[in-house]
């Protein structure tokens, strides 16, 4: 059985009335169980990426899979085996924790039961079992990350996609988060993360990918390239490979 979680083999994607044509014959494979970081600075092309591996945006030539599976438009089977944080919150802001994860629930396909299982099991892992009938729209930041990321694992899925899963939170939300995505990926979830918090991937990601103007320039292991490039930190790397100037 193979043990590829992602495959993607020489896309090729590009905006409409936008020249720049992004990962000309780009090609990544991530591993089942791995925590991988996508990173890059600010137009590299990472939540391009991201909605590219869940979807969302097509690609116009090559293919990418899924456990095996292409993703190619609405794919039902496909859409069951991952889940997708994305950086702005997915959730309805008038509705409460519960009303969101049962109407998400079962957009997902799981049943009344199941339903219910998972949201007192997340609504009590995230913190916000007291809060589980106040309408969103209410909460603070923290809070609606913590919905935006309960949304994206109510069904279990095997992979987990993360576009910035916590900016603009406080230190205990960061940690509360961090922790319950180590205990997802303990249990075997993988998970795809970009984020420009990195002292935060540090300690989440194993496997790391740099990707600048729609290219791959860095794929390896953490510490495989922190001793190649003789840097101690994902920041230090981060300029080594794609230099100091401004990309705006
Ligand atoms: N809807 C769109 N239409 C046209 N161009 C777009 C669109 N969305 C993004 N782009 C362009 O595609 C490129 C990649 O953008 P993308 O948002 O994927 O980068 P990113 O690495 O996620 O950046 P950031 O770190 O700022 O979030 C940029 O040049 C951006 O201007």
């Amino acid at each position: 059985m193979s043990n590829v979680a992602i495959n993607i083999q020489n896309i090729a994607f590009n905006y409409p009335g936008n020249n720049n044509t992004f990962f000309r014959n780009f090609n990544l494979q991530i591993q089942k169980g791995e925590r991988f970081g996508l990173f890059g600075p600010n137009g590299a092309g990472k939540t391009t990426l991201m909605n590219l591996m869940t979807g969302l945006l097509s690609v116009k030539a090559g293919r990418i899979q899924l456990l095996g599976q292409e993703i190619k438009g609405n794919n039902k089977q496909v859409n069951k085996l991952f889940g997708f944080v994305p950086q702005d919150f997915s959730f309805y802001q008038e509705l409460s924790p519960v009303e969101n994860l049962e109407f998400f629930g079962a957009w997902c396909g799981l049943n009344r039961q199941q339903i219910k299982l998972r949201t007192t099991l997340l609504l009590d892992v995230l913190g916000l079992a007291d809060v589980s009938d106040k309408p969103v729209q209410q909460f603070s930041g923290g809070m609606k990350r913590r919905v935006n990321l309960a949304i994206g694992v109510i069904h279990n899925p095997a992979i987990l996609f993360l576009d910035e899963p916590t900016v603009g939170v406080d230190v205990q939300t960061r940690h509360a988060i961090i922790n319950y995505l180590l205990e997802l990926n303990k249990n075997g979830t993988t998970l795809i993360y970009t984020s420009h918090q990195l002292s935060e991937a540090e300690g989440l990601c194993q496997q790391v990918a740099m990707i600048d103007e729609g290219k791959l320039i860095a794929h390896n292991s953490l510490s495989n390239l922190l001793t190649e490039h003789k840097q101690d930190g994902l920041e230090g790397l981060f300029l080594n490979l794609t230099g100091k100037n401004y990309r705006d």
